[in-house]
Formats: structure tokens, sequence, C-alpha cells
């Protein structure tokens, strides 16, 4: 993304963003030209429809999937000239990814499942211990760590999912409807450790939500429309 490029340019930009789905009569057309830039230190809301493409738009983000038409550029690379294992060596460095369901091992605890994803990443075994309780200390589970999934509130597991997610210090955060499955309580909490991790790390964070009470709590929303970006409301950061 931007490590090694232009601290000028956004961290990420789609252009003109399609994605076709299936064909002849089963032809979904999910997104049909959507254009956003991401800067370092914002907290972004993609709200929409269901079926509006939210999720296939985090989706070619994250360069989990590829544009049928259209480019998206990290830090001004073009996705479409990286290989998949260079598109997979940059999610593993510069993306943290997460879900509305949390998608924790749950036989591991907080500290295994965090320390699992940066193994995963090939992170060596000392520096993993280090970032995996920084991380769990950042989303205020440092008490909490050593406790399974089950035994956790909701609140407190996707807390464990964002520091999964946070622990190799990505610049950019993709949470599809991370608040989904919470009480307004424990959504705020969940948006608060998001609002200090743009402060204070300077990273970019882009989420999909339906609530008007996490739209009030971020920096920018982006409203997707008919496979577009249709309309913007920003706020002073
Ligand atoms: N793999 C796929 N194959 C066929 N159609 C798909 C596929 N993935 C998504 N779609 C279609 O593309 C459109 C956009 O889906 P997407 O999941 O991006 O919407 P969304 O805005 O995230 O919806 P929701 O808010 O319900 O999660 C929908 O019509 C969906 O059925």
């Amino acid at each position: 993304m931007n490590g090694t490029g232009n601290p000028g340019l956004p961290l990420l930009e789609a252009r003109g963003v399609t994605r076709v789905f299936g064909k002849g009569n089963g032809t979904v057309f999910a997104l049909k030209g959507a254009s956003l830039n991401v800067d370092r230190g914002r907290l972004i809301a993609l709200k929409g429809r269901s079926g509006s493409g939210k999720t296939t738009l985090l989706n070619i983000m994250a360069a989990l999937d590829s544009p049928t038409e259209g480019t998206v550029l990290y830090g001004g690379r073009d996705g479409s000239q990286m290989t998949d294992q260079q598109k997979n060596e940059m999610r593993k460095r510069e993306i943290g990814l997460i879900f509305q369901s949390f998608a924790l091992v749950p036989y591991m605890t907080a500290y295994e499942n965090v320390e699992f994803g940066l193994r995963i990443a090939g992170i060596p075994t000392l520096e993993r211990k280090m970032l995996a309780e920084q991380a769990l200390s950042f989303v205020g589970l440092a008490n909490r760590m050593h406790h399974m999934p089950p035994e956790l509130s909701g609140g407190e597991q996707q807390r464990t999912a964002i520091a999964r997610a946070i622990a190799h210090k990505p610049k950019l955060i993709l949470a599809d409807e991370p608040t989904a499955e919470l009480d307004s309580r424990m959504g705020k909490q969940v948006m608060q450790v998001f609002r200090e991790l743009v402060r204070t790390e300077g990273i970019a964070v882009v989420l999909t939500t339906h609530d008007p009470h996490i739209m009030e709590l971020v920096d920018d929303v982006y409203a997707l429309e008919d496979g577009r970006i249709g309309s913007e409301i920003s706020k002073e950061a």
C-alpha cells in the first residue's frame, strides 16, 4: 500500500469499480462504477440498503475479489498489476479484516486467537507475544485475554477480533458490519476503539453499517446507491 509509496497519495483509491456476478439472465451488477478515496486518519462508514454492494466493495478493497472493470490503487499501486502472492502479502502486512460474526476460534483463548493470526502472518514467536498483548491491551482486554470466546460478551468478542485485526499494525482496517451483532452500548465501545486507533495510529477504518447511530460517530458517510457511491456526508475530523 503506501508503506513505500508516496505519502501524499490516498491509502486506497477505488476508481470506477464494477463487479458483475453470473451470466445471461442471472447477471447481477453488484457495483457499477463505484469510486472512493480512503485517506489515512479517517473513520469512514459505507451505508446502503441490503444488496447495494457494500460487502462486494469491501471484499474488492481487501483484494479478496477483483473488479470486473475499474481499478483499485493501494498507495498508487494498481491491484490488477499485482500477483495473487503480492496481494496476499499486502493483505497480511497492511490490511486488517473484521467481520460481523467475529470469526474467532471458539476453543482458543482471546490471546491465542490474536497470536494465531500473527503466526499466520509469519511474525516470529517473541514478537508475537508482545504484539498480541499490546493489541489486547489497546482494546481494553488485558484482564480478559485468557478467556475463551464463549466466556466473553459480544462486545469483548468483537474487541478480540479487532485486536486480531490490528496486532500486525495494518494501515487500513476493513470491517463488514462490525457492530451488527452488538447492542448499542457495546457497539459504542467498539466504535471508541476504532476512533482511538484512527487518532493514535493514523490508520484508516472503513466499515459498513445500517445503523444511523454508528454513522454519527464517523468522519465520512458514503452511500452506495445503484452500484455507485451516490452521496457523501463529510464532517470535520
Ligand atoms: N458471489 C456472488 N454471486 C452472485 N451474486 C452475488 C455474489 N455476491 C454478491 N452477489 C449479489 O451482489 C449484490 C450485492 O451484494 P452485497 O453482499 O455486496 O450487498 P450488501 O450491500 O453487502 O448487502 P447486505 O447489507 O445485505 O449485507 C446482491 O444482489 C448479491 O445478491
